[in-house]
């Protein structure tokens, strides 16, 4: 277990931002952090680049504490960007890159690379206030990997993208994870997590509600959504035991079901009948698996 955090308790006055948390995660894992606003996933993050210490707990990567590790071994995007706005990008880069102990050529070298990827070559010179807010995300990204850190915290990489400047930097991380890097990121977009992730935490007020595997998580979570089209009235299907909700659409109706079972009762009364083109039962997705362990509507 190379990331591992045991039992972990942060509180600031009378707030329990963190509450006896515990995670583990392996070496070259893609891990996913969810939870509303204020559920503790940046105060977790701190605790994991050794900004914060626990009140309680332990935090240690590969059996060190944070904050022994080398410079080099972890990157962090913060929530809140900060970069200098009037310096220049590749200053920016050396001074960051010299700060976790790259020689200057190393950090010139890297972030040239990055920049390429990037299509951003152009703006090696240009200070930082200029660039637009999806270019000013990139440059915080590589200032976060310049380094090659072993372990690489992202903090909402996502936020304010659109979804082409989305993609670049999905497949960017992508890269660092297949070479090897242990990437943990927060999103409040639960695809994005549903698209990278095998591993994920769902956090709520500072505890973890839902940890594990995706596809497990996905497997005991038993609600099911049915969706049928059919050439005659299905209301009839309302009365069948473990059917929780049914909306009638113009040619699809969908009903939200208890279980599989329930599915399977579906199918054979609709055989009886005869009629159907269509008949599916939808996974449940991430979004679905959030709202009823939060409890509350979220985008
Ligand atoms: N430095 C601090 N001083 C006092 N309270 C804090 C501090 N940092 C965080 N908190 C509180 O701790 C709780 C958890 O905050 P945190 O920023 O970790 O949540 P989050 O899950 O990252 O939220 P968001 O999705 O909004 O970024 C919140 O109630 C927050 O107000």
């Amino acid at each position: 277990m190379a990331l591992r955090m045991e039992n972990v308790t942060k509180r600031f006055g009378t707030k329990t931002a963190v509450d006896q948390l515990t995670l583990h995660i392996d070496s070259g894992e893609m891990f996913g952090m969810l939870g509303a606003n204020g559920a503790g996933k940046t105060t977790t993050f701190r605790m994991m680049i050794g900004l914060f210490d626990p009140d309680d707990g332990e935090v240690s990567w590969n059996e060190v504490p944070p904050q022994s590790l080398n410079a080099r071994t972890i990157g962090y995007l913060p929530e809140e960007r900060g970069l200098y706005p009037k310096l220049k990008v590749m200053e920016q880069m050396i001074y960051l890159g010299r700060l976790r102990g790259l020689s200057k050529q190393d950090a010139i070298t890297e972030v040239d690379a990055w920049l390429e990827r990037f299509r951003i070559p152009h703006y090696r010179k240009a200070k930082v206030e200029n660039l637009s807010k999806g270019n000013q995300q990139k440059i915080q990204f590589i200032a976060a990997v310049l380094h090659r850190p072993q372990l690489l915290i992202l903090d909402e990489p996502f936020s304010g993208l659109d979804p082409i400047n989305v993609d670049v930097l999905k497949k960017a991380v992508g890269k660092l994870k297949n070479e090897g890097t242990t990437i943990i990121f927060s999103s409040h977009d639960m695809k994005h997590v549903e698209s990278l992730c095998e591993n994920l935490c769902i956090m709520n007020e500072g505890k973890p509600v839902v940890h594990g595997k995706l596809s497990d998580i996905k497997r005991t979570y038993k609600k099911r959504k049915l969706h049928i089209r059919a050439d005659v009235p299905l209301s009839f299907l309302e009365d069948v035991d473990g059917v929780l909700q049914m909306s009638v659409g113009a040619d699809e109706t969908t009903i939200a079901i208890r279980d599989e079972t329930v599915a399977k009762n579906i199918f054979a009364r609709l055989q009886d009948i005869g009629h159907v083109r269509y008949f599916s039962v939808e996974e449940p997705t991430l979004h679905d698996i959030f709202i009823e362990k939060v409890g509350r509507t979220y985008a």
